[in-house]
């Protein structure tokens, strides 16, 4: 079993969990009583690169990263920064993420809010718009393209925007064909947890022009932004290195600086 198995396996046992606590109608209707959800896509196709800043505790490649006991105020310090968006993670056992994080940081911040987990059901979308998110992460890689496209087509309407993820030739083709509007080059081979930069730049060009490219994950300083700029990112998604920085705000400055206009 890959650690993206062992994960998803784990993924669904919460999930059904959360599903008898609290039913469909429940979710549906503090969905249709949130914010309606804001549109990141133009502040991501704005000059210069976007920055995506994630609230991330541990991780299955790294384990304890960050206590993070204040999500909320993480957040505020990343869009003070000038994030473009807010990743959450929400996957507890391995990232040690809550949808009360995610309340927690969509009540404090105005910037788009991401819920980060591994959504392979309708029902984690309904979740997601109802706890206030803005985006939502559909991986390829745990999808069948019929899952794919039903999941899309529930994010439209919920006003979602799909961070469409990638990280195989294969998978970026099936991205495209889905109608990915915003689509992320995920460094990260999360079947062995191995990352490379530069498959961002072997894959980028196989994705349309107008498509958001986003690069995901190896961000280490300033220098890597400046390098995913140069092979054509609009975003750059970052965790590890902003939870560690110790001035997430400086950080998140530093960064977007890098990579020019
Ligand atoms: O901490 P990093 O290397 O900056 O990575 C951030 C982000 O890309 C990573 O958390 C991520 C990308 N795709 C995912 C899918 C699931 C869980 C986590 C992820």
């Amino acid at each position: 079993m890959s650690v993206l198995d062992g994960i998803l396996a784990g993924v669904r046992e919460d999930l059904e969990e959360r599903k008898r606590a609290t039913p469909l109608a429940e979710l549906r209707s503090r969905a249709a009583d949130a914010a309606p959800a804001l549109d990141p896509l133009p502040g991501f196709r704005a000059p210069g690169v976007s920055v995506i800043a994630e609230v991330k505790r541990k991780s299955p490649s790294k384990g304890a990263l960050a206590d993070i006991p204040d999500p909320a105020s993480l957040a505020a310090q990343y869009a003070a920064g000038g994030a473009a968006a807010i990743s959450v993670l929400t996957e507890s056992r391995r990232f040690g993420g809550s949808l009360a994080d995610l309340d927690a940081v969509r009540a404090r911040v105005d910037v788009p809010v991401l819920r980060k987990d591994f959504i392979v059901d309708p029902y984690q979308l309904w979740e997601a718009r109802a706890h206030g998110a803005d985006l939502a992460l559909l991986m390829v890689v745990s999808l069948d393209d019929a899952q794919l496209a039903d999941l899309m087509a529930l994010c439209k309407e919920l006003g979602l925007t799909p961070l469409v993820e990638a990280h195989t030739a294969d998978e970026v083709r099936r991205a495209v064909a889905a109608g990915a509007e915003l689509l992320g080059i995920n460094a990260r081979d999360l079947t062995t947890l191995d990352v490379d930069r530069k498959v961002f730049a072997e894959l980028a060009p196989a994705i349309p022009e107008g498509t958001v490219k986003v690069a995901e994950s190896g961000v280490t300083g300033p220098k890597d932004v400046a390098e995913y700029r140069g092979w054509g990112a609009d975003v750059v998604l970052v965790g590890e290195a902003l939870v560690r920085s110790g001035d997430p705000s400086t950080a998140v400055r530093d960064f977007i600086e890098a990579a020019g206009a």
